[in-house]
């Protein structure tokens, strides 16, 4: 079978299209949109708890048996962390991933692999943008790479880069990057996370529980016990002002998530504008616009003449996770599918 044949193949038959994150796996049955070539029709969607399931085969089987009616040969999966061999390494998963466990257990020819970021890059071009609300910016990009960032349970990050065919989308690690405090009070909170210095990644503090361990630290830095113990409480208490510590834990989280999200804008040129697409900045949308992340993002003297030039959206993750999974499939996961089924081999 050569590559054309094995594209021919593929945009016919519903495939299953899931986005795994630290917290929630996203699931879909997806197939090619018959009216609209490159575009995927959504023929079911489920959000799933991962703490629930012991396994990913165990959650994908949740999803087969109350959606799917039709034979599935095809899954493509978009999830953070590194692919090695058979194994997907990724600290904030609840469960490590064997492909090809996964791919003989349901049954599948193949699955496909990329970064759960870099589908959301290929959903730029459909409803993720569209939806966006607007934070900070011109109201209109002048186009040029996009970058699309995402603090949940870690930090994600891609750039999308304009080009021939619908361009392409490269992902990143970003969320890895050491975190660098620009207030006297950064530092405090970083000095005690770490107070022998060391590694502390963005994602450390940039993230859901990165919100909590800010949290923390700001209680035990005034010397309180800290009343609240997961970031929706805190997120909750901040918006009705309710703890002076939760307040000051969500500002610096915006204003952190504005240098972090300056400092990709800057590295990758990001003029065609940037998608906040994180699990819960949503929510919060009233308290970002209100914080320094604006002030932060735009950075010094010489940053900001391009970065003031650059639109800053915040647009839901939800479905699109799994729209760009199932666009990139289409697109090159028949070319470059991590675990196809050789007949009698279980690699
Ligand atoms: N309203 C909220 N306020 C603060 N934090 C929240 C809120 N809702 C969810 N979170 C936190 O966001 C994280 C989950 O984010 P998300 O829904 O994007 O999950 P995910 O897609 O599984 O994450 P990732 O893709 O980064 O692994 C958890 O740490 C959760 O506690």
């Amino acid at each position: 079978m050569d590559d054309s044949d094995r594209l021919k193949g593929l945009p016919t038959a519903p495939f299953l299209a899931a986005d795994i994150g630290g917290t929630h796996g996203r699931v879909a049955l997806m197939c090619a949109s018959a009216k609209d070539a490159g575009h995927v029709d959504t023929l079911a969607y489920r959000v799933f708890a991962c703490a629930a399931f012991p396994t990913l085969t165990k959650l994908l089987e949740a999803f087969v048996d109350a959606e799917v009616r039709v034979p599935v040969k095809h899954c493509v999966l978009a999830c953070a962390g590194q692919v090695l061999g058979d194994e997907v390494l990724n600290d904030n998963l609840p469960w490590p991933i064997h492909l090809s466990t996964l791919r003989d257990a349901l049954g599948l020819d193949e699955v496909a692999v990329l970064n759960d970021f870099e589908a959301l890059g290929y959903a730029l071009d459909g409803p993720l943008a569209e939806g966006g609300r607007h934070l900070c910016g011109p109201l209109a990009p002048s186009g040029g790479p996009t970058l699309v960032i995402g603090p949940g349970t870690g930090l994600g990050a891609s750039v999308h880069v304009p080009g021939v065919d619908g361009g392409f989308v490269l992902t990143t690690e970003a969320g890895q990057m050491d975190y660098a405090p620009n207030s006297l009070r950064e530092r405090e909170i970083l000095a005690h996370i770490a107070p022998e210095g060391g590694y502390v990644a963005f994602e450390h503090i940039v993230s859901g529980p990165g919100l909590l361990t800010i949290y923390a630290a700001l209680c035990a830095l005034g010397g309180e016990a800290p009343q609240l113990t997961t970031p929706e409480a805190v997120t909750t208490a901040a918006m009705a002002l309710a703890d002076a510590r939760a307040v000051e834990a969500v500002e610096i989280f915006c204003a952190s998530l504005g240098s972090f999200t300056g400092n990709l804008a800057m590295a990758f040129m990001a003029t065609g504008g940037i998608y906040l697409a994180g699990g819960f900045l949503s929510s919060i949308f009233g308290l970002l616009e209100r914080s320094a992340f604006e002030q932060r993002f735009l950075h010094g003297r010489s940053a900001r003449p391009l970065l003031s030039q650059v639109p800053v959206w915040v647009t839901e993750h939800g479905l699109h996770g799994v729209q760009g999974a199932a666009r990139w499939y289409l697109r090159h996961g028949a070319l470059e599918t991590v675990v196809p089924r050789v007949a009698g081999a279980t690699p």
